[in-house]
């Protein structure tokens, strides 16, 4: 495996341009556009990641006095499994420093969200006018407008002896800006990991933008939003605190979906910023290929829209990215206000993409050479969907059963998870994940918007949608999947 060890060593086959990098500077983004060429670590992003104050820190009782790191390991209950591994690693707090966040990111197009209108908030009539994201929903809470370009950061893959978290050390002594004068052209070799993203915003009229990227064995942030993830090392990942999540998380350890979610190991701080620890799923991958589908037939809460109606907020940056997918969407009124509201703009997303028809979305896709898309928010109609997950797997049938396979018992086991039938799950994903040695796999990824309904309520997650029974359409979205492998496995071997 072509696996970077904490000294920069690299096993046999990894690419000499790409050890140079990794031994000069770790990791290094440019893009096409020379002014856009970074070297960046988030100093900006993580101003900018703030979040309301109930939901940027875990509540006092939660976590351990360790000093500067701590680590909440909760307490088993028995409800469904035995004790699992996760919590066993972190009986004793973390020892080791945590690293800066390494996010590499485009620069911010004009008419783009940008900071400064982030922070601003103005009154309309009976509206406020809010340019920034919403930080109503349970886990809004990075503050960043939106999903990310695919975000890469280099991690540590040795299992070295610093408990706890890969260092970015060499990040925070290098944070100048690098032009394209400064990248050396044959740098820029074809091992080198290439990120096409293909702006359906600009209705798919302009060629993909390529930007490209040291090939590092990056961890890869498909979609959410930016700077909300740390890299962590021996395998783990910090994702920005969020109640809700860490509730869910601590749940699921007990429950019967325990193998289908990444480990959970509880809460860290650094520099007052907590962060749920947990499984880096792609760990156990090498040049893994990622795909993000969203699922449910809804993308927002029952909460956020009672919310909504009693205190609606304009959202300026909605209307952004509503009018650049398509400058015809909004209504007169929203034009004239120039902005949205989040469950209208929510709702446009879905019907615009699978989510109102199939009951899941491809959100991205990030292949092992390197290939990155993003852009599937016009991808409806199962042909649509069907083309995008071949080309994920290269046809490859091998990895059809397996994802398959694993897809139907993801939903035996959904269809008795006590966890599952008491919640309601929203905006959560399946992340599947394979590698050229043919390992596939499928985790539920993303509780920050799944909440526990009131007892004794249950959700059988396919009845459709009526405001007030709370069902998100899970089941119906799994069960398209489903069908839409079985048909493409039955398809190829008609084929072959
Ligand atoms: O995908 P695009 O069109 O960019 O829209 C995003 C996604 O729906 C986010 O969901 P997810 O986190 O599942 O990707 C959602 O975050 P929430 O989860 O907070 O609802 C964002 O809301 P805001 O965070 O309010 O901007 C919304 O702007
Ligand atoms: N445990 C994990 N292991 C590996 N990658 C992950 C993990 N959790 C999330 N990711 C990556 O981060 C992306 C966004 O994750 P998500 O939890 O949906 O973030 P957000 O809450 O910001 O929407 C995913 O598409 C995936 O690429």
């Amino acid at each position: 495996m072509e696996r970077v060890s904490e000294g920069g060593a690299v096993s046999p086959g990894a690419d000499l341009s790409a050890i140079q990098c990794l031994n000069t500077m770790d990791c290094v983004a440019v893009t096409s556009k020379p002014t856009n060429c970074v070297f960046s670590r988030s100093s900006r992003l993580d101003k900018e990641m703030t979040k309301t104050p109930g939901v940027t820190s875990a509540p006092d009782a939660l976590k351990p006095s360790v000093p500067n790191w701590r680590c909440d390991a909760f307490k088993h209950g028995e409800e469904d499994q035995p004790l699992s591994s996760p919590v066993e690693q972190v009986a004793s707090p973390f020892t080791g420093t945590i690293p800066k966040l390494i996010v590499t990111h485009d620069d911010l197009d004009p008419g783009q969200d940008s900071p400064q209108i982030r922070d601003l908030t103005l009154s309309m009539g009976g509206f406020s006018l809010d340019l920034h994201r919403d930080e109503d929903s349970p886990c809004s809470d990075s503050g960043c407008g939106g999903s990310p370009a695919p975000s890469y950061f280099h991690r540590k893959l040795s299992s070295s002896s610093s408990a706890g978290l890969s260092s970015a050390s060499s990040f925070e002594e290098s944070e100048d800006d690098f032009t394209g004068s400064d990248i050396e052209p044959n740098i820029l070799s074809p091992s080198m990991c290439k990120m096409f993203v293909s702006p359906d915003e600009l209705g798919g009229t302009k060629p993909w933008k390529l930007k490209t990227m040291v090939h590092c064995q990056p961890w890869v942030q498909l979609a959410g939003h930016a700077g909300n993830f740390q890299a962590g090392e021996n395998g783990k990942l910090l994702k920005k605190y969020c109640q809700c999540e860490q509730l869910c998380l601590q749940q699921l350890m007990n429950d019967k979906l325990r193998p289908f979610v990444p480990g959970y190991y509880g809460v860290v701080q650094h520099n007052n910023q907590d962060y749920n620890l947990m499984d880096d799923l792609l760990a156990e991958f090498d040049s893994p290929s990622i795909m993000d589908c969203k699922m449910g037939s809804r993308t927002y809460l029952e909460e956020e829209l009672m919310k909504a109606r009693e205190h609606p907020r304009l959202r300026r940056d909605m209307y952004e990215k509503m009018v650049a997918v398509d400058p015809s969407a909004p209504s007169p009124e929203e034009r004239a206000q120039q902005a949205v509201l989040k469950p209208d703009y929510m709702q446009w997303r879905e019907t615009l993409s699978s989510t109102a028809t199939l009951a899941f979305r491809i959100e991205g896709i990030k292949k092992a050479d390197g290939t990155c898309n993003t852009s599937f928010k016009k991808t409806k109609c199962k042909g649509q969907v069907t083309k995008a997950l071949n080309e994920f797997m290269d046809g490859n049938r091998q990895l059809l059963r397996s994802y398959l396979q694993r897809l139907e018992e993801l939903r035996c086991v959904l269809e008795i998870s006590n966890f599952f039938k008491t919640h309601e799950v929203v905006g959560s994903s399946l992340l599947f994940v394979h590698d050229a040695s043919g390992l596939a796999r499928v985790w539920m990824i993303d509780f920050g918007k799944t909440v526990k309904l009131p007892s004794p309520q249950t959700l059988d997650h396919r009845t459709p949608w009526a405001e007030g029974n709370r069902e998100d359409g899970y089941l119906c979205g799994l069960d398209n999947l489903i069908q839409i492998f079985g048909e493409m496995l039955q398809n190829s071997q008609t084929l072959s």
